[in-house]
């Protein structure tokens, strides 16, 4: 029950909580960056589940939809409180007219040091609370007491950085299944693969199912993401191709640490056409969606046509499944990656499938290309001087060139600016120039 001396009255069962919750959450979700269907109504809320992790701090499962989606669900940690001191005014959610929380003032708990703080704690004692279930690695001790901030900054997910020795992301999103954010760190790291952060502990929930909702793992202090890099690169003139080559190199030790942790995928002497069959499908779905493909499609289907000829290339793997300049650090003069989500728009069960670990070289390609593209004046030279200095150190590191089958790289990244197209229209509008450039570029054949 919720909350303490200032507590309403009544339980809070789903259907009694979305009476207060409703309203507010339909005016705030929209507005936030991990909402996958910015700025667009939501037509229907429900609670999926509720657990209080201590009082004053509801964690909830929300499902939601807006015009034209299915349903999402998304993880909330929900502050309540009759007064809120001024230092959480930035995180206030609404302030419920009706329903047990009438009179209380909603806000993200994430943004309260005490909850964050508290979140923290239940993860360092691993135990439950309801249906959530908290983990850790045994060999890893978590210091207490570390203090909590909210990272701010572009983000798919929500993080919170504590002592600026661990970060916790808690999954905004919410897909059933074990995040591969947290299968495929741990089982890296587990063999030795020193190119990623690995999580020392996580938590879950088993309701409805079981689905991971936060990671913990250690901070890179000091680190820069490469997204960052390459924008200081554009703006100072400065080269990157050292920086672009040496990430091409650790972009190949993750791909071959992969295939040797993960059982790679069988070759498949249809693949090609199975490849080209998905992209196809991929790229009708989406122009469904984002009508500002429809003038490219049967342009952009010529890509993926010369792939269902020429065969699907290197044995497919597990690969990263997002890879772009924001997934990858940079600590001293090392390149470490993150975020191994996949691309969030998919379900779990795609993102794990086994893939031409070509697809990331496309991702990373395209990265350098958004990079150019954001940076004032524009300078296509830049990226692709980058995008060959990365090719160039993949190729020496993993013994296969990724520029080999131009066809095969060509689609991949035909397929990516598609899946980029629908991403930028569902959460940054404003940016969706940037992929459609590339498809235009594209299906020019350039
Ligand atoms: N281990 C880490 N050390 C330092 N910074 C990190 C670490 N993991 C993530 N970050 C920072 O958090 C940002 C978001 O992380 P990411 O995993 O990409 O989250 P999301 O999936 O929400 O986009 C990164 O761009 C980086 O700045
Ligand atoms: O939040 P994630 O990092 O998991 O990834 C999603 O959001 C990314 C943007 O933050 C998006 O990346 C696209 O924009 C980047 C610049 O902000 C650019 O470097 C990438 O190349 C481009 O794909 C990513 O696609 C999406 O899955």
């Amino acid at each position: 029950m919720l909350p303490t001396a200032t507590q309403p009255r009544e339980g809070l069962n789903p259907p009694l909580l979305l009476t207060s919750l409703a309203g507010v959450l339909r005016q705030w979700l929209p507005e936030q960056r991990w909402f996958a269907g910015k700025g667009l109504p939501v037509t229907d809320l429900a609670v999926v589940s509720t657990t209080e992790l201590h009082p004053g701090c509801l964690h909830l499962l929300i499902r939601s939809r807006h015009a034209g989606s299915r349903d999402d669900c998304y993880q909330l940690l929900l502050g309540v409180s009759r007064v809120l001191p001024p230092r959480l005014h930035h995180a206030v959610i609404g302030r419920p007219s009706e329903g047990p929380l009438a009179g209380f003032t909603v806000y993200d708990a994430l943004h309260d040091p005490r909850s964050a703080a508290l979140l923290l704690e239940r993860l360092r004692t691993p135990g439950t609370a309801g249906p959530l279930r908290f983990e850790r690695d045994a060999q890893t001790v978590v210091p207490p007491g570390l203090t909590p901030r909210v990272l701010d900054g572009e983000q798919s997910n929500t993080s919170l950085v504590y002592g600026d020795s661990y970060i916790l992301k808690v999954f905004r999103r919410i897909q059933y299944g074990v995040n591969p954010d947290l299968e495929v760190p741990r089982a890296l790291a587990g063999e030795g693969c020193a190119r990623v952060p690995s999580p020392v502990a996580w938590f879950w929930t088993n309701e409805p199912r079981k689905t991971t909702l936060g990671v913990l793992q250690p901070f890179l202090r000091g680190a820069t993401d490469g997204w960052t890099l390459a924008l200081q690169s554009l703006a100072s003139g400065r080269d990157f191709t050292d920086e672009s080559y040496e990430l091409g190199r650790a972009t190949a030790e993750v791909h071959l640490a992969l295939a040797q942790v993960f059982v790679p995928g069988t070759p498949d002497r249809h693949g090609g056409r199975r490849l080209a069959a998905a992209m196809i499908s991929r790229l009708d779905t989406t122009a469904r969606q984002v009508p500002a493909l429809v003038p490219y499609v049967s342009r952009l289907r010529a890509a993926y046509d010369a792939v269902a000829a020429r065969g699907p290339g290197r044995p497919p793997q597990r690969i990263h499944g997002d890879l772009h300049l924001g997934q990858v650090l940079r600590a001293g003069h090392r390149w470490f990656v993150i975020d191994f989500e996949g691309e969030p728009a998919h379900p779990i069960a795609e993102r794990i499938r086994a893939q031409a670990p070509v697809r990331d070289v496309a991702g990373m390609l395209r990265s350098f290309e958004y990079a150019a593209h954001a940076g004032r004046p524009r300078r296509p030279r830049w990226a692709q001087r980058c995008r060959e200095a990365y090719c160039a150190g993949y190729a020496a590191e993993a013994a296969w060139d990724p520029r080999a089958q131009a066809d095969l790289l060509r689609a991949h990244e035909t397929d990516r600016a598609v899946y980029e197209a629908l991403y930028e229209a569902r959460h940054r509008p404003d940016w969706l120039p940037v992929p459609m450039a590339a498809i235009a570029r594209l299906a020019e054949g350039r």
